[in-house]
């Protein structure tokens, strides 16, 4: 089938890589002329496992082409996606003007010669949106062009999401229109997943459901980690004991940080005024937002009581990514707290696997900081060492070297990445979430 993507950012790039990689032709389309630039030069602006090798091969194959003219994407595509930004706005509520501005495009360059098309809303958005999108097609359209509305949201984590894309738990595809429904069909023939079709409404709001409900789980286990630092007990084991009954599952069951990027916090925050608009408040989802952002606090406060002050202390800081696997710094909270730790006279140097370039160009971060690709050379001299984000190599370090190599033997775990036993045979003085502290001697 012939596929328009509006809007090449993760989204669109990787999920338009993917239907290219299963034998539609793709047209992506992005109004940021750089973003194409460089996907026309053959590289790719972000950095997702696998995802450079499959935009070659399919634009190698013909199947998959890069443009900045909306109205190229609408002549070549019978389906056209809409993946652009939703972000927050100051009161949690969606700025759909990105998605208003994609429907009057698109409006205004379809013709009744290109019969019929089928427009489907893949960005994260509000319940009802699918109504708008449809009203403003219908308003800015030539007489006579024939459409229909889709919301076909996306659960594509980042980190993985070429696998996430190809092998989804599950495909659903909203809409009211039964043609609209059959483009679909044919359009995700190719995938062996279960496809849900439901009214558009659901579709919209399942894909905030879902991500509220992952990060309930994440702040629930948060919440009982701190119980067992209160207690003595480690999380570890106890999110292995819940994880075990399989109504529950282990999956996003690990303390930590709490959650980060650019989805869950905007998704809630989201979700909280919908439910608040529609006159049925979510109160649990605050509690949740609370939790998540004293986890932060909490970690700070512990390093705080060891190192007393952070004014002229060394700090390497391990992780800038919001999460393992990928480059997206965006709302991470490791550069929340590299940023906390400068703020209180702190120099910190630090180091990422893939996040020190998008650290540099988006993050923002003042004062005495710099980066190092070296994890062990970011420990030199260092007052202690910061895990802040769970990158495998991070889990997988040379605890001897660690301890060498740092000024005072101070680690503070961020993500429980580090197995206590071999903390102790390095002799580190080690701080985790929810787990006992392990002292050096
Ligand atoms: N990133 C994820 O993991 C993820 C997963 C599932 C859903 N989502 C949702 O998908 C949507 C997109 O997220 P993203 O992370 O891909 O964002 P992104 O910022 O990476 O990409 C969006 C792209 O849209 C382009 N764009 C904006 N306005 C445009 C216009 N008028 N015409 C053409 N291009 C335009 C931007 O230049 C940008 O490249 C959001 O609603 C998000 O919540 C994101
Ligand atoms: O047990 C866990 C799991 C995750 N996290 C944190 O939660 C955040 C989000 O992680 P993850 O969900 O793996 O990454 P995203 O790429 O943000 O994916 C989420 O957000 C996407 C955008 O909506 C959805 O498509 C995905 O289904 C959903 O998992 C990260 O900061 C992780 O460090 C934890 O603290 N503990």
């Amino acid at each position: 089938m012939n596929i328009t993507i509006i809007g090449t950012g993760y989204v669109g790039l990787t999920s338009g890589t993917c239907f290219a990689e299963v034998g539609h032709n793709v047209t992506c389309v992005d109004n940021n002329p750089e973003k194409i630039e460089t996907l026309l030069k053959g590289e790719i602006p972000i950095y997702e496992p696998g995802l450079a090798d499959l935009v070659k091969q399919n634009v190698a194959a013909g199947r998959l082409k890069f443009t900045t003219s909306t109205e190229e994407g609408v002549k070549n595509g019978d389906i056209i996606f809409i993946a652009v930004p939703t972000p927050p706005q100051a009161d949690g509520s969606v700025d759909l003007s990105f998605i208003e501005k994609v429907a009057r495009e698109i409006a205004q360059c379809l013709t009744p010669e290109h019969g019929y098309r089928v427009i489907v809303d893949k960005s994260t958005v509000p319940v009802k949106t699918g109504d708008k999108v449809e009203q403003t097609v219908r308003r800015y359209a030539p007489e006579g062009v024939q459409f229909g509305v889709v919301s076909n949201p996306e659960f594509l984590r980042e980190g993985c999401a070429v696998d996430d894309l190809l092998n989804p738990d599950r495909i659903v595809i909203g809409s009211n229109d039964e043609k609209a429904l059959t483009y679909m069909h044919k359009l995700y023939e190719p995938f062996v997943a279960p496809v849900l079709v439901t009214d558009i409404n659901s579709a919209e709001l399942i894909k905030h459901a879902a991500n509220s409900f992952l990060a309930l789980k994440i702040s629930y286990i948060n919440a009982v980690a701190n119980i067992c630092e209160a207690a003595g007990a480690d999380v570890e084991k106890v999110a292995e004991g819940i994880g075990m009954d399989k109504r529950i599952g282990r999956q996003f069951l690990n303390a930590g940080l709490g959650y980060g990027g650019s989805c869950f916090p905007k998704d809630i925050k989201a979700f909280i005024n919908i439910s608040e608009t529609l006159g049925q408040p979510f109160g649990l989802l605050k509690e949740v937002e609370r939790i998540n952002f004293d986890q932060a606090d909490r970690f700070l406060n512990k390093i705080r009581e060891k190192l007393w002050v952070f004014r002229e202390k060394k700090i390497a800081l391990w992780g800038l990514a919001f999460k393992q696997n990928t480059d997206d710094v965006r709302e991470s909270v490791a550069v929340t707290l590299a940023q906390k730790m400068l703020d209180e006279g702190a120099s910190v140097i630090a180091t990422d696997p893939q996040g020190i370039p998008t650290a540099k160009k988006f993050s923002n971060l003042t004062g005495d900081i710099t980066f190092t690709e070296d994890m062990y050379a970011a420990l030199d001299g260092a007052d202690a060492l910061i895990i802040a984000t769970e990158w495998p190599q991070f889990a997988a370090a040379d605890l001897c070297e660690v301890a060498k190599r740092l000024r005072t033997p101070l680690v503070f775990d961020g993500r429980n990445l580090l197995d206590p036993e071999d903390v102790k045979a390095a002799k580190l003085e080690y701080y985790s979430i929810g787990r006992p502290a392990i002292d050096s001697n």
